[in-house]
């Protein structure tokens, strides 16, 4: 499986990351989605490298340009609530693309126990095309694999990419131990080392969607 880790190299994603991240800064809601949405918008394009493409001849006023324009038959996924802003950055660049949103909350069963619940998928049919599951933290993994099996009752996608903002070491090797090996890449913007007691990622960023729009009673 490809892990592809944006921290590695420098990039002006690194100022969102920190931006996201800074507790002096991230309060600011519009600012954080904003952000959230720019780092989805830089890992669509990257992720585009990966594309199949053919060469189309495009007709100008002046004549006929060949462009080499990409083929694959894109699902974004998203993973309700905190993936929304980082899907509309995917959505920003691929505008033709399907789209995905599956429901997934943490139900506690005391302040350190909880189970993931999923209780709604809207998709469409998914056979053979390029899947993207977007959710900006990865921190046990849980959501995002039950929202891949619940994506999987829609059929079975040629590849999957899956985008995190923030994801922890733990979530990484649990999603390549899940995810078909052959066909799935990990892209994020920075893999941290822990998790606390309630499974947060630490430092991670805290609550991402609190932050994006506002605490949930
Ligand atoms: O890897 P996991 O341990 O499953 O945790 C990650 C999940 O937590 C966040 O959502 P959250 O459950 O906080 O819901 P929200 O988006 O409604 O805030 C995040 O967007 C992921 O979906
Ligand atoms: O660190 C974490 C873990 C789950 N959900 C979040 O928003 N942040
Ligand atoms: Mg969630």
């Amino acid at each position: 499986m490809k892990i592809i880790n944006f921290n590695e190299s420098n990039s002006v994603l690194n100022q969102y990351v920190a931006e996201i991240r800074n507790v002096e800064v991230q309060n600011d809601r519009l600012r954080f989605r904003r952000n959230i949405q720019r780092i989805g918008e830089i890992m669509a394009y990257e992720i585009s490298k990966t594309f199949s493409y053919s060469v189309k001849d495009i007709k100008t006023p002046l004549g006929i340009a060949p462009v080499s324009t990409p083929d694959n038959q894109l699902v974004i996924s998203t993973i309700l609530r905190a993936g929304l802003p980082f899907h509309q950055g995917f959505l920003s660049y691929f505008d033709d693309a399907e789209n995905a949103f599956v429901s997934a909350y943490r139900k506690y069963k005391d302040t350190l126990k909880f189970d993931i619940h999923i209780e709604y998928i809207a998709s469409p049919r998914i056979d053979g095309k390029t899947l993207i599951i977007t959710d900006p933290m990865l921190a046990t993994g849980g959501s995002m694999e039950l929202s891949y099996q619940a994506m999987l009752t829609k059929g079975h996608p040629a590849e999957i990419h899956v985008a995190s903002v923030i994801a922890s070491q733990k979530a990484v090797e649990y999603i390549a131990s899940v995810f078909p090996e052959d066909k799935t890449t990990i892209w994020c913007a920075a893999i941290d080392p822990e998790l606390n007691n309630h499974s947060y990622i630490v430092p991670g960023l805290g609550d991402a969607g609190d932050l994006a729009y506002g605490e949930k009673e």
